[in-house]
């Protein structure tokens, strides 16, 4: 049998570090050397020997972790969102020098969602209007999600890409909120309702028509394929990676 490959869960005590933990204890090629919360020591990850860490922590501390690996030479599967600009600024300069080291920051870890995001992203070139309306649980921390952050910045540079103008707006009053937020010149909308998991919908608009991808989220099982993807391939995508659609062929 090949030799299993180490990996360490941060954020253990949490709703995805949770289920992170069971995915990889169930999963024949990789052994779980460590499940950190947030009291316990980062040295341990080296004590443990661990060579993938997966963080699934909170934004505020989700950059500190990935630090701490890259500078003891440990592969970072991050689903932890909170990674703007700045932050993949400050880690693509870490990760400089360090050819061996693999980073993967993936906002969504559903196969589904990447996929939803990708054609959204495509679709909108041949749209005049898109919003997002993302749904979350109320136990979330950040809005919008990262997931809808990162399905804007798809969505603007495709658009871009198509010479297309922004969506038209006639609004010039309006209560502070009601038109969402900007991310990217994309208008993105938050929902918080006990009962949901991790949604999103992407509406598209033209003249007589609308298109709706929708992604669906109602167990946080759907976010362990992809987890285990990326702790599986990151080894082979040394630097950083933004979006599991990095590690995926998907022709688009
Ligand atoms: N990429 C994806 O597919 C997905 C990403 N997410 C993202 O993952 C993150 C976690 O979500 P969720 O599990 O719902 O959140 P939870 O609040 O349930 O879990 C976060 C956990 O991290 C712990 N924690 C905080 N700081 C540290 C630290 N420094 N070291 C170790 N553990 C720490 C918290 O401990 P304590 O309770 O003591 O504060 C808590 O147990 C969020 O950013 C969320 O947006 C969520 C779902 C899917
Ligand atoms: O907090 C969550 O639950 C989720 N967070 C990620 C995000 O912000 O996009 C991924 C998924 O939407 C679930």
């Amino acid at each position: 049998m090949t030799e299993q490959l180490a990996v360490a869960v941060l954020g253990a005590n949490g709703r995805m570090g949770a289920e992170a933990v069971k995915a990889v204890e169930a999963a024949a090629d990789l052994k779980l050397v460590a499940a950190l919360g947030r009291n316990d020591s980062l040295d341990t990850l080296v004590d443990a020997g661990a060579r993938v860490v997966v963080d699934l922590t909170v934004p505020e501390s989700t950059e500190a972790n990935v630090r701490f690996a890259v500078e003891h030479g440990m592969h970072a599967v991050v689903g932890t969102t909170g990674w703007d600009a700045e932050r993949l600024g400050r880690l693509q300069e870490l990760l400089t020098g360090r050819s061996g080291v693999g980073v993967l920051i993936a906002p969504n870890f559903a196969l589904g969602s990447v996929l939803a995001s990708a054609f959204a992203a495509r679709a909108s070139r041949y749209f005049e209007s898109v919003e997002i309306i993302e749904l979350h649980h109320p136990d979330k921390v950040d809005a919008p999600s990262g997931t809808a952050v990162r399905t804007a910045q798809l969505i603007s540079a495709e658009r871009d890409a198509a010479g297309r103008p922004a969506s038209p707006d006639a609004t010039t009053s309006e209560r502070p909120g009601a038109r969402g937020c900007d991310v990217d010149g994309v208008r993105v909308h938050s929902v918080r309702l006990r009962g949901l998991v991790a949604h999103q919908e992407v509406l598209l608009g033209g003249p007589g028509e609308q298109l709706t991808i929708r992604h669906d989220s109602f167990d946080r099982v759907s976010f362990m394929p992809g987890v285990l993807l990326g702790v599986r391939n990151i080894a082979s995508h040394p630097g950083l990676t933004v979006g599991l659609d990095g590690y995926l062929d998907l022709g688009l």
